[in-house]
């Protein structure tokens, strides 16, 4: 006994725009076709809805072990299936940080335990992500782990990074990096600028930012190693991204919903949920960051959640932590901003939210084709709400979206041929 999804419209590499059925039996896609008989299988009415591979974020913290107040594996991906993403890929600063087999093999049983939907263990670059000594880089892939960062910090030392690519390279793991010179970012809070100096705040310069890109590319190129930058946020690190591909080197970026959609300009200071790191940058920076998503310099979506409690968030600006969550409204945001304007199409936002992402980091799913596992997100693209952070199953509510409408949310999601949200 399986699941039929009737009369929905398939989005991605395999578009058909008549209305088909979906036959999912045990954890694959069986069958695509019209008038699939449906007896002695569950129905899913997809009558005007549409049907789109898993989306895959490749990046958000689950805060588990150690931040459970924050989030957790299941509150985690529980928010994660309620936005339509199928796999999920978590940063390692946890407490203790995922530095060591033990706590990726913790994730990964508490996934399979408490799961909503897949989730994929980043590693820990540096012991204690406190930029020194090097991870054991064979045993964390070999306990499942899908690549490398310290993300939250960036690696301040050069000679660490560069040991670290050497052997990413030798076990064909990504690094996955948070660029950020400390040396150059300091006590910051938001985007150095303008809007910082009217609102008497201490800046964080992009510079802090293009610097260790700058380095890594460099590195990258000298390794052969696959670089991924994480939440770029301003134009001169598109700058060099786009150096980088030029030179046809490994090197791949993701953006944030927030970053292609806000600006410091905006920022309330009286609203710590505004505050995030790297920060929201000037008009410029954004209209580069939709410039460089467009024309694929930046590959892929992805949310950069990052739960922070209530309490945390009440505090004042330049004390509270960095942070926003994204998995709930990351697609809607994404289809009112960039599909309902026409600045891309449907396909092409689900090629950036799961396709290439499986593809870049070798994953399974992305597509939904026969033979492939059921990982699926059913979506009403007429659906219109007011984006409400209590009602989010994630434990974090720290959003500055609270409050705008947004058009297309997901309606049903399905892990590996077993719903993990149902909205209808
Ligand atoms: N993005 C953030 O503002 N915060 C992240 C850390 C990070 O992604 O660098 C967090 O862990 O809270
Ligand atoms: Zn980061
Ligand atoms: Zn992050």
């Amino acid at each position: 006994m399986g699941y039929v999804l009737k009369h929905g419209t398939i989005i991605g590499e395999n578009t058909r725009l008549e209305q088909v059925d979906v036959l999912v039996e045990g954890n694959r896609i069986k069958q695509i076709g019209i008038d699939i008989d449906s007896t002695g299988h569950t129905l899913i009415d997809c009558t005007n809805l549409f049907i789109s591979p898993g989306f895959i974020d490749m990046h958000v913290h689950l805060r588990e072990p150690g931040f459970e107040y924050k989030e957790t594996i299941e509150s985690g991906s529980k928010a994660a299936a309620a936005g339509g993403f199928t796999t999920v890929a978590c940063m390692p600063n946890t407490r203790p940080a995922t530095d060591n087999a033990d706590i990726v093999r913790f994730i990964i049983e508490q996934a399979n335990k408490h799961g909503y939907a897949r989730v994929l263990p980043i590693a820990a670059i540096t012991a204690g992500q406190k930029g020194e000594e090097l991870t054991d880089i064979p045993a964390l892939k070999e306990a499942g782990a899908v690549g490398l960062s310290d993300d939250g910090r960036g690696v301040q030392r050069a000679d660490r990074m560069k040991r670290a690519m050497e052997i990413a390279k030798q076990y064909d793991m990504p690094l996955i990096i948070h660029a950020e010179d400390e040396t150059l970012s300091g006590k910051g809070c938001m985007n150095a600028g303008e809007a910082a100096e009217r609102l008497g705040l201490p800046g964080i310069p992009d510079d802090a930012e293009a610097v260790m890109v700058a380095r890594d590319i460099v590195l990258a190129e000298v390794t052969g190693a696959h670089l991924h930058v994480c939440h770029v946020s301003a134009k001169s690190v598109i700058e060099l991204i786009r150096y980088a591909k030029g030179r046809g080197l490994p090197v791949t970026g993701e953006v944030a919903p927030h970053h292609l959609l806000l600006t410091d300009d905006q920022i309330d200071p009286d609203n710590s949920d505004w505050k995030v790191n790297p920060p929201l940058r000037t008009k410029r920076d954004r209209e580069a960051c939709i410039e460089a998503f467009l024309d694929g310099t930046l590959d892929i979506v992805a949310t950069d959640h990052a739960p922070h409690s209530v309490e945390e968030k009440q505090k004042p600006f330049t004390e509270a932590p960095f942070g926003m969550v994204g998995l709930e409204i990351a697609f809607p945001l994404m289809y009112t901003h960039f599909v309902k304007t026409g600045r891309m199409t449907l396909n092409e936002l689900v090629d950036r939210m799961a396709t290439r992402p499986a593809k870049l980091f070798k994953l399974q799913g992305g597509r939904i084709q026969p033979g492939e596992p059921a990982d699926l997100t059913v979506l009403d693209l007429h659906a219109t709400k007011v984006i409400d952070p209590a009602s989010f199953l994630s434990k974090g509510k720290n959003t500055p979206f609270a409050g705008q409408k947004a058009q297309g949310w997901p309606v049903l999601t399905m892990v590996d041929g077993v719903v993990s949200f149902d909205a209808r």
